[in-house]
């Protein structure tokens, strides 16, 4: 303490009645003092902290990699599930580790196509009320408590994003991807929608609605790429990132 009225505790300083009664040392030491205090937001941010860095070392030597997202509803048996398993086979083949959410549906498909094909099949799994843990097919996971730290290492770590057909989840990303890209705070960052019945609606709505209002600008809508075709979807991310 340096007076006997102020209490410095790193950057943050206390006066007046905000001056603790005890020392943190002397809080530390006492083992029979409450424990609720690991439930706070400041212990909280160690735990964000230590997400950040297991994020980073497991995925620092990944190579160039691409995010898929997706459905976690849609089935083996549906015609999307099958383009996505073709998607990640497609994108090992050209040289690239396939990121995903590591869950059930379209992204269960790009992982089965990426270690079907030899590659590194990565999840990114996140801790949920119904969680249904990582799929069989990633060789290479991490699970996660928070979004924001996992939805870092879909960014960081891929040369771009393809979306498939999905739901709240699947646009979640999708926005945060050409919400970053808008902002410039990630450049020539292609980001390719496939399932063009699914995505044509929306387009259509962001320019008669969006466009027509001044909310967006057209260069901004023509940040997203359409294709039906991985070929084609990989073409466009080596393109945008030689
Ligand atoms: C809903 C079910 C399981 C949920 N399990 C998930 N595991 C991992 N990642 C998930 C899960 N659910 C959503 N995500 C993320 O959001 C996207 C899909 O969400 P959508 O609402 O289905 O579009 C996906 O890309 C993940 O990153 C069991 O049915």
């Amino acid at each position: 303490m340096s007076q006997s009225n102020e209490y410095r505790k790193g950057p943050v300083t206390l006066r007046g009645r905000k001056v603790p009664t005890s020392t943190t040392d002397q809080r530390l030491l006492d083992n029979s003092g409450p424990a609720d205090w690991v439930h706070t937001d400041p212990w909280r941010v160690l735990r964000i902290q230590s997400e950040f860095v297991e994020g980073f070392g497991a995925l620092s030597e990944l190579g160039p990699a691409v995010s898929v997202f997706g459905s976690a509803r849609i089935g083996p048996d549906h015609p999307i599930y099958e383009l996505s398993t073709r998607v990640g086979e497609v994108l090992v083949e050209a040289g690239y580790a396939v990121i995903t959410g590591g869950g059930p549906g379209t992204m269960e498909g790009a992982n089965l196509g990426a270690s079907r094909a030899g590659g590194t099949s990565v999840g990114l799994g996140i801790e949920l009320p119904f969680e249904t843990g990582l799929n069989a097919h990633v060789n290479l996971g991490i699970n996660f408590r928070y979004f924001f730290a996992r939805k870092t290492m879909f960014v960081k770590y891929a040369q771009g994003f393809i979306v498939l057909p999905g739901g709240f989840g699947t646009l979640d990303e999708l926005f945060e991807a050409v919400t970053l890209v808008q902002t410039g705070k990630v450049t020539n960052f292609p980001i390719v929608l496939m399932g063009a019945t699914f995505w044509e609606p929306l387009l259509d709505w962001l320019r008669t609605t969006l466009i027509a209002q001044g909310t967006v600008s057209e260069a901004d809508v023509d940040l997203f790429h359409l294709t039906d075709d991985p070929d084609e979807a990989v073409r466009i991310i080596r393109e945008a990132r030689p």
